[in-house]
C-alpha cells in the first residue's frame, strides 16, 4: 500500500466547499450533507478524532433569500452569511443526529488564530470537544470578519482556514473535498486529456501556474487556494488528500490508504 502514513492517522480534518454542499440550481445538496454526516460519524465511532471545516453559509443564505448571485457589497455578504450559517448548522445537527453523533460549532476569525493566546484558547476548546467525542464544525465567522487596515480578521477562504485548523490541532491528515477528483496537470474542465497527479511533494511555481484561475459559482478559492493550503501543511510536515466531494464515501477508503485523489505529502515516513 503506497500511503502508509495515512494508515497511522488518528486526528482528521475534513474540509467541504460550497460546490459540494449546493446543487447547480442553487438548492441544498441534502444527499451529500447526509452522506457526509454518515461517513464522519462512522469515522468517529471507529476511534478517529474528526473536525469538519465547512463552507456554505453564503450559499445557503442565497438559497433562503431565493437569490442567484453573491452580492458585491460586503455588508450584504455578511448578512447572507449570518442568515445561512444558522440554517447550515441546523441541517448538520439534524443529519448528524440521525447517526447519534453530537456536533458543535466554532466560528473563527484570523486574529484568533494569529494571536498566540487566543489561538491557544481555540486549540484548548477543540481538544476538549474531541475528548468528549464531539465533531466540531468550523467556519469562518463571515458575519463579522471584515479586514480593516490594521486589523486583519479574514482568512481569505476556507481552504486556508482548514490548513490553519489542521496546524492548530496538529491533525494527522486534512481531507479536502472539492468539485474535482484532485490536482491535474491542466484544468480538466477545459482540457479532456488532463491527467491527475497521484502525489505532490512540493508546491512548485509550475504547479501554481497550472492551478491558476477562479473557483466555483458560490465559493471563493479555486485550485490555487488548495495549493496555498497544501503549502501551509508542508511547512508543518502535515499531509493532505484532495478529492472529489461527489463521492464522500471514499473518505473511508482514503483513511485506509487507498490511492484516491491527490496525496500531498513530503514523503517523510513517520516512526511507529
Ligand atoms: N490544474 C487543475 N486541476 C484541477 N482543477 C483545476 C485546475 N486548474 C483549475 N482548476 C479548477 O479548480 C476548481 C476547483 O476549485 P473550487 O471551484 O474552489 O472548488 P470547491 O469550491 O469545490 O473547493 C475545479 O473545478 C477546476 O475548474
Ligand atoms: N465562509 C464562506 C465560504 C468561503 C469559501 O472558502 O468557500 P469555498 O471555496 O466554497 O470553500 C461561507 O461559508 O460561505
Amino acid at each position: 500500500m503506497a500511503r502508509k502514513n495515512i494508515l497511522k492517522a488518528q486526528r482528521i480534518v475534513v474540509k467541504i466547499g460550497t460546490s459540494s454542499l449546493m446543487l447547480p440550481n442553487g438548492k441544498i445538496n441534502l444527499s451529500n450533507i447526509d452522506e457526509l454526516a454518515f461517513v464522519l460519524s462512522d469515522l468517529n465511532n471507529n476511534g478517529y478524532e474528526v473536525i469538519l471545516v465547512t463552507s456554505g453559509a453564503i450559499g445557503v443564505g442565497l438559497n433562503i433569500l431565493d437569490r442567484d448571485e453573491r452580492p458585491k457589497e460586503i455588508a450584504q455578504q455578511q448578512a447572507l452569511a449570518s442568515i445561512g450559517q444558522v440554517e447550515l448548522m441546523s441541517l448538520y445537527t439534524q443529519m448528524f443526529r440521525r447517526y447519534s453523533q453530537k456536533v458543535s460549532q466554532l466560528l473563527l476569525t484570523r486574529d484568533v488564530t494569529d494571536f498566540p493566546l487566543s489561538s491557544e484558547n481555540a486549540k484548548n476548546a477543540l481538544n476538549a470537544l474531541l475528548s468528549l467525542g464531539i465533531i466540531p464544525i468550523i467556519n469562518e465567522n463571515d458575519a463579522i470578519a471584515v479586514d480593516e487596515m490594521d486589523h486583519q480578521t479574514k482568512f481569505g477562504d476556507n481552504d486556508k482556514l482548514s490548513a490553519i485548523v489542521s496546524k492548530l490541532v496538529e491533525a494527522d491528515l486534512l481531507i479536502m473535498l472539492s468539485d474535482i477528483d484532485g490536482l491535474f496537470d491542466k484544468n480538466p474542465n477545459i482540457y479532456d486529456d488532463a491527467k491527475i497527479f497521484k502525489e505532490v511533494h512540493e508546491i512548485t511555481d509550475e504547479l501554481q501556474r497550472i492551478a491558476g484561475g477562479a473557483g466555483s459559482r458560490f465559493g471563493t478559492g479555486g485550485m490555487a487556494s488548495k495549493l496555498a493550503a497544501a503549502q501551509i501543511l508542508f511547512e508543518n510536515n502535515q499531509e493532505m488528500v484532495l478529492t472529489n466531494g461527489k463521492r464522500i464515501r471514499e473518505i473511508q477508503k482514503i483513511v485506509n490508504g487507498y490511492e484516491i485523489g491527490t496525496y500531498f505529502h513530503k514523503n517523510i515516513e513517520k516512526e511507529g
